[in-house]
């Protein structure tokens, strides 16, 4: 039994932690024989998703300035920075650095990659591509980069290009007009995407310092030990100095993650000024003395972000907080987080990316579930991410098949080998996947004709319809699986 069928609606439609009490727990724990440990872990993923987006929510009514980045930060945290003054300063993206900043941004928190997902969608189901069509799904693009704070000059630009390239008119009959309109799109994101500015790299003979910034639970602490793990293992020789004094338990977390790395570390239990933890940390790891003093110092007065990592990316799929993150900053992405495991950390290159963005929408207008989708659906599918690490230890050919005859015995003991869990709950996912892609069959079928409620109900078994949370589960099922185009 999942866990989602062993929790009440109740349960299910609040947003109110505290209902959760032990008993409860218990009981959930219980319905899909989990142990209590996994309904703990899930729930304190929703508490931190569930945190991030209501700051990111505020955050998005206004531009990220140092004002209403008083609204996003705690009062202890803004403290510590200075007040407004101090953030200010912090903020000014115009003063250079020698050394920089690596900025975090959780894969939560944008939906950018959905909404253009969406507009290619609907034009992905137009039978017949003309005027209308390509500026309906222009309008929708633009929509959704302006939205997420890209400038509206880049925007512009960007439906201009597409526009003078794709010449409906110009193009004879027989052109896949379809195609020439997503690789128009496909080179303008690859442009926004790329900055025109180098990425900040480490130099090899010179010690560097990196500042990892961040929103509370965007994932720093996993993402800096999972930065200074990728060097190690190329032979850097990388340590990391805790800042946070703001969190209680943060020191510990990096502690842990470091000695489980066996990479060097600094911080303090009972230093409470982050500056000074970071120049005795600096100077303590690298020995270089005064300098360092200078160079914390220089990261209080104003700091310039080097770089982004995207974390997060393997619980959403559409993968466009890179997006605006990149429009945002002008800084590049170079790495992605893809799980909560050590190495589950990817360099970040543009094009792959974008056609990654691009060509599951793609796989999945025509039709293709694969294990792979399925996979990558982690937010709608919410056990998975109970297997750590899961999609990694598929292999390519398991990941793009549909057929799970491909799958046995000795396959299913390799993947909970890889990812560390029991053979049951690879078993499980399996399960799960098999009951999507026969659903997804279905609605592919029932797509042909009219898709309405009415023989939406005719398509699926009751119980079915039933686990998927009713119609009104399944529209949303729909709407995440295919950007909302098709309407129930
Ligand atoms: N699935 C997934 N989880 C991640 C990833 N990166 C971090 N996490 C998880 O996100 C949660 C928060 O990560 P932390 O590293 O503690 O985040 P933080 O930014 O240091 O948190 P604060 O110090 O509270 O601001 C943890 O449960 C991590 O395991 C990732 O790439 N994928």
């Amino acid at each position: 039994m999942m866990m989602m069928d062993s929790m009440t609606n109740k349960e299910l439609d609040s947003s109110n932690l505290k209902l959760m009490n032990e008993s409860r727990i218990m009981r959930i724990a219980r319905g899909c024989r989990r142990p209590v440990r996994d309904v703990m872990e899930m729930l304190k993923k929703y508490k931190i998703t569930a945190k991030t987006r209501k700051r990111l929510e505020i955050s998005k009514k206004g531009d990220m300035n140092a004002r209403n980045m008083r609204n996003v930060l705690p009062p202890d945290m803004l403290r510590q920075l200075g007040g407004i003054g101090g953030l200010s300063e912090f903020s000014d993206p115009y003063k250079n650095l020698t050394e920089r900043e690596v900025s975090v941004e959780s894969g939560v928190s944008v939906l950018l990659g959905g909404s253009i997902s969406r507009a290619l969608q609907q034009m992905s189901n137009s039978m017949i591509i003309d005027e209308k069509v390509l500026n309906d799904c222009l309008n929708e693009i633009t929509r959704a980069l302006l939205q997420a704070d890209v400038q509206f000059k880049l925007v512009r630009d960007m439906q201009t290009n597409i526009k003078k390239i794709v010449n409906l008119d110009d193009l004879a009959a027989g052109h896949n007009k379809r195609k020439i309109i997503q690789q128009a799109i496909f080179n303008e994101l690859c442009k926004i995407l790329d900055p025109g500015k180098p990425a900040f790299t480490l130099k090899k003979g010179k010690s560097s310092v990196v500042m990892f910034v961040g929103l509370q639970g965007s994932g720093k602490t996993t993402t800096c030990t999972k930065y200074a793990y990728y060097h190690q293992k190329k032979g850097w020789k990388p340590a990391l100095v805790c800042v946070d004094t703001f969190r209680a338990g943060a020191f510990d977390q990096l502690k842990q993650n470091s000695t489980k790395a066996k990479i060097p570390f600094y911080g303090s239990y009972t230093e409470s000024d982050p500056v000074r933890i970071a120049v005795e940390g600096v100077g303590n790891l690298l020995c270089i003395g005064q300098a360092t003093f200078d160079q914390a110092q220089a990261f209080k007065q104003s700091v310039a972000v080097g770089a982004m990592i995207v974390t997060k990316m393997d619980g959403h799929a559409k993968g466009g907080g890179a997006l605006s993150a990149v429009a945002a900053t002008k800084s590049p992405v170079i790495f992605i987080g893809t799980g909560e495991h050590m190495d589950e950390f990817e360099v970040f290159n543009v094009k792959p990316f974008v056609s990654r963005l691009l060509a599951l929408l793609q796989e999945l207008s025509e039709g293709t579930f694969t294990l792979r989708n399925f996979l990558k659906m982690g937010p709608i599918v919410q056990e998975i991410s109970m297997l750590p690490g899961a999609s990694q230890e598929l292999m390519r050919k398991e990941l793009d098949s549909s057929n799970l005859k491909l799958m046995n015995e000795s396959q299913i003991m390799r993947i909970a080998r890889g990812c560390g869990c029991p053979v049951r709950n690879v078993m499980e996912m399996l399960e799960k996947y098999k009951t999507t892609a026969k659903t997804w069959k279905r609605l592919e079928i029932s797509k042909k004709g009219d898709m309405n409620a009415q023989n939406m109900r005719n398509v699926l078994p009751p119980d079915m319809l039933k686990q998927f949370g009713g119609v009104g589960g399944l529209q949303n099922l729909m709407k995440k699986m295919c950007g909302g185009a098709l309407r129930i």
